[in-house]
């Protein structure tokens, strides 16, 4: 069997979160001593939680962040200030703590795997686990940026961390990446997916001058024009201009959904992986959540589709998975206010008062 065949069984074997453990967490909600939905967006990330764990007491610790790293062919179009070199080498310094992400992560106790699916640089880093599935993409600017084999490989190397991630006792996964010239796949897989002019789903990235701005923007339409990607087949997107960090991201969100994982999208890319995952599987939407509003322009969209809403304003634009360990924090707080709160009955309330406004408009 090839990957693709491997990818697609185990698709049919995703199911939608429990249906009933989510009636019964919301009804255990409305018991506890508190103006009905006084706890926002907490209570429906409970009540979810609940759904993807099937129990009402989820865990929600320890938390992996996987970071998926690759080369993007695509760079040597001139689309990204930033030299390739970053990549291989913010992502052996995940692996010693001092990157945006990975310094929250540690300092929160999250798990951070670090994994390269296709970085192009030499490195010398045991820490990091080695998927490599080739050495970056091709340049999608002028041929296919990967062959469809490698892409259903590269997802199934994410689905694969997922799994081992559940076995490993993991409750909460994080998807991040690095890889240099990645808003660039993003966008154009983005337009790809949704029909959006590239102008309104491309943004600068980690930085870029007007010119170099324009030209990110041609070479995303021009790319588009001669793949032609299948926007029905996210496979074909994803072989035509995506990359090998985006096809393995999407890889993690299916496999979240496979193992009953929640899992944590991050920004721009992050999310663009999430949209994949859902595009190839719907049933996965109801494992996802949605951590901060990226400052890159696309991710509303993107977002948007999935019917997520962030939680977290904070204008960050960083990548790396780094909206995970500040949303893992969330998610906690969802689960100690559900755990630790008495009861209305419990708390010497009584609740007849609430009749008077009970499914009523009244807040
Ligand atoms: O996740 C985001 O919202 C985000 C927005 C802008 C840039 N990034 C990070 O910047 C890198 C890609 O930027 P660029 O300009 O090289 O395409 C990549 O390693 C990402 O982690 C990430
Ligand atoms: C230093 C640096 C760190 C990053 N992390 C994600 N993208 C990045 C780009 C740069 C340049």
């Amino acid at each position: 069997m090839n990957y693709e065949e491997m990818l697609r069984r185990e698709l049919t074997l995703i199911t939608p979160a429990d249906e009933g453990a989510m009636a019964r967490a919301a009804v255990y909600q409305g018991t506890l001593a508190k103006p009905p939905g006084s706890l926002g967006e907490l209570e429906n990330i409970y009540i979810r939680l609940c759904g993807i764990t099937g129990t009402l007491c989820p865990g929600y610790t320890p938390c992996r962040i996987i970071v998926l790293c690759a080369d993007n062919g695509v760079v040597k179009e001139g689309v990204s200030v930033t030299p390739r070199s970053v990549t291989a080498a913010q992502a052996v310094n995940m692996t010693r703590h001092c990157t945006g992400m990975s310094a929250m992560a540690h300092h929160f106790g999250d798990q951070v795997q670090v994994v390269d699916v296709g970085i192009a640089d030499e490195y010398h880093c045991p820490e990091i686990v080695n998927r490599k599935i080739r050495p970056g993409t091709r340049n999608l600017g002028r041929e296919p940026a990967m062959t469809r084999q490698e892409t259903a490989q590269a997802v199934w190397t994410g689905m694969e961390l997922a799994r081992r991630a559940k076995a490993e006792g993991v409750a909460v996964l994080g998807v991040g990446e690095m890889g240099i010239g990645n808003t660039t796949t993003s966008a154009a897989v983005l337009a790809a997916l949704t029909g959006l002019p590239v102008e309104a789903v491309t943004g600068r990235g980690g930085g870029m001058t007007d010119a170099g701005f324009l030209r990110k923007k041609q070479v995303i339409t021009r790319a588009l024009a001669l793949h032609r990607p299948d926007k029905n087949d996210a496979l074909d997107v994803l072989s035509k201009v995506g990359g090998l960090d985006l096809a393995a991201m999407c890889g993690v969100f299916l496999g979240a959904g496979r193992y009953g994982l929640p899992a944590v999208i991050d920004g721009f890319i992050s999310v663009v992986a999430a949209l994949c995952a859902y595009r190839l599987c719907p049933a996965v939407g109801d494992y996802l959540f949605a951590s901060h509003l990226s400052r890159e322009v696309g991710y509303t969209a993107a977002i948007e589709e999935l019917g997520l809403a962030p939680w977290l304003h904070l204008g960050m634009r960083l990548g790396e998975g780094s909206g995970c360990p500040i949303a893992f924090r969330v998610l906690e707080a969802a689960c100690a206010a559900a755990r630790g709160m008495a009861t209305f009955e419990g708390a010497a309330i009584d609740d007849s008062y609430l009749n008077e406004i009970r499914g009523k408009d009244c807040f």
